[in-house]
């Protein structure tokens, strides 16, 4: 309940006591008395209730140490322990005894003198203190989440009172070291490319060592935007909200390819809303993240969203976090994965599937080329064909499974203009115009060529962000316009595989208007906070989109 509820009235000890005190009135009346001392009282907000004036005498209470009686709700509450003691005078009562409530799982200490479970992950329990320098101080008060390097926990800075997100690491040197990375990237971009909070970067605060733990302090954000498609029960959001998160994630990547700095990681679990009231975000996990110089490991980026060119072991940059983008946004549009890849081959045959194959040349430099592709030369020259299932399942000994299809469509123009119709239903040209627009927009961040691949500058100008006519950006490019082609099913009322097929608001050059942003739907779906024993629909369909 937010604070400004109307239901519940803000709340402060004042408010507390005074309530208490009309509740002990409350109780303390005798029942034989008449009542004609009923008055009414005003609770916190409007609220008004019937009570009675304190009675002059109390029958069997307690006294109170403090002065007065104790009521039968504080022999019940904040006296129980004397309660008890009144009725078996060998009671004991310690604060320190109470069960600790563990976060962490598994909560058995195995290394570090007991403190780490045995992923080396350090034991959090609720109210725990970390840090142990004066004014560095945070009590912690929940988990956000768990990752490869360790345990985001919800936390209160005791000095200043601020709820924080620390990210509590692993105790192992790898993680440890890695983490070195994160922090240096993170505060020079927050330091020198974002000084001003604007570029949609998570902000660190502050770090320091924990029994053995490395510490970094964060900003704390809300939910990311898988929990926000799941909330949403898989179901694609609108193409606003789309637009609006595509160019905050763009803004990101301009700074970051300024910065050439790689991310290497981003998905929709790296990508969090900075609150539920509106749709501003923040990238998060820089932890994968290095400098375009330093492209020292080849295999990075969560499998669902990992990009050709690392895929065939091509040498990569800030153009891998394109190609990532381009996934994120069509599955915000889907509700479901792009390329929901069930290992790295089957990984590399959808994206074949749905968008043709990478060119040559990067066929001929790739390292892991001919573990995927069988080449033959004809006229001289070397074609490329990629390895059956069968054949790549026997030669690298795995079992390869074509994995589930979510859509039946086979292109992404398919995908994106029938997701949601109903059969015969026909998209208000409009939604159609949109949802054109939309495609030729992911096609500039899925193209398989790194090279020809949009940099954030240039998808920045696409009408999908500008929200200029897409009719008039496509003439301007093109010349004059002819629809993608598209082989949508001829059951559906609508296609627009070809030229008479052309929506009547692309046939007429100025006709298309821009929608009014004060009549389109901007809002984000209402979050339903998960139940926080996560069961199994807590998995992403299909779910291991982790480094594998
Ligand atoms: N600042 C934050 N505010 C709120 N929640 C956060 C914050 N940072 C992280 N989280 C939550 O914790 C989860 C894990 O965080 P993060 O991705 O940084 O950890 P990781 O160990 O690097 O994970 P990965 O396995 O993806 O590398 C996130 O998906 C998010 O839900």
């Amino acid at each position: 309940m937010s604070k400004n509820s109307p239901i519940l009235p803000s709340w402060n000890k004042s408010d507390a006591s005074k309530l208490l005190k009309e509740q002990h009135d409350l109780l303390s009346v005798p029942q034989n008395k008449s009542t004609s001392h009923i008055r009414h009282i005003s609770y916190p907000g409007n609220a008004t209730a019937q009570a009675v004036a304190p009675p002059k005498q109390r029958v069997m209470r307690r006294v109170n140490p403090l002065g007065g009686y104790l009521s039968p709700l504080e022999c019940a509450t904040i006296h129980l322990a004397e309660t008890y003691r009144i009725c078996n005078p060998n009671f004991q009562f310690s604060s320190n005894q109470n069960p600790r409530r563990p976060l962490t799982k598994p909560s058995e200490g195995v290394y570090n003198h007991g403190y780490d479970n045995k992923d080396s992950d350090y034991i959090l329990y609720v109210n725990d203190v970390l840090g142990i320098d004066e004014g560095r101080k945070y009590l912690v008060l929940d988990i956000l989440g768990k990752g490869t390097f360790g345990q985001v926990v919800k936390c209160q800075d005791l000095k200043t009172q601020r709820i924080v997100a620390i990210k509590v690491i692993k105790n192992k040197p790898a993680f440890y070291n890695q983490c070195i990375m994160e922090v240096s990237i993170l505060e020079l971009l927050n330091t020198k490319w974002d000084p001003d909070d604007t570029k949609h970067i998570l902000r660190l605060y502050d770090q320091f060592m924990h029994k053995n733990h490395l510490c970094l302090i964060f900003e704390l954000l809300n939910v990311n935007l898988y929990e926000l498609i799941k909330q949403n029960h898989f179901r694609g959001l609108h193409l606003n909200l789309v637009r609006s998160f595509a160019s905050q994630l763009l803004t990101c990547a301009s700074v970051l390819k300024q910065a050439r700095i790689i991310h290497c990681d981003l998905k929709p679990e790296n990508i969090l809303l900075e609150d539920l009231s509106s749709p501003k975000i923040k990238v998060i996990d820089f932890g994968s993240a290095c400098h375009e110089r330093q492209t020292v490991y080849t295999y990075i980026q969560s499998r669902f969203y990992r990009s050709p060119e690392v895929i065939l072991g091509l040498h990569y940059n800030c153009s891998i976090d394109i190609w990532s983008i381009g996934c994120i946004l069509a599955e915000l549009f889907l509700g479901l994965p792009l390329f929901p890849g069930n290992s790295e081959y089957n990984q590399l045959t959808r994206i074949i599937d749905m968008l043709g194959y990478p060119p040559q040349w990067m066929l001929e430099m790739g390292k892991n080329t001919r573990k995927y592709f069988n080449c033959e030369l004809a006229n001289g020259k070397k074609v490329y064909q990629l390895k059956s299932l069968s054949q790549f399942s026997r030669e690298n000994d795995t079992n390869e499974q074509p994995g589930k299809q979510y859509f039946r469509e086979k292109t992404l123009e398919d995908l994106i203009m029938n997701y949601s119709r109903r059969k015969g239903q026909q998209l208000s040209p409009e939604e159609e115009e949109e949802r054109m627009c939309f495609i030729d927009f992911l096609k500039g961040f899925l193209n398989l060529n790194q090279l020809k691949r949009w940099t954030p500058d240039q998808a920045k100008q696409h009408p999908f962000i500008t929200q200029e006519s897409f009719m008039n950006y496509y003439m301007k490019r093109h010349g004059s316009y002819v629809a993608p082609p598209t082989r949508v099913q001829r059951t559906r009322s609508h296609t627009i595989g070809n030229q008479s097929m052309v929506p009547p608001t692309l046939q007429r050059a100025n006709a298309y208007v821009t929608p009014d942003p004060a009549n389109v739907p901007h809002t984000l779906p209402q979050y339903i906070p998960p139940p926080s024993d996560s069961g199994e629909s807590d998995s992403k369909p299909n779910s291991d989109s982790t480094q594998t």
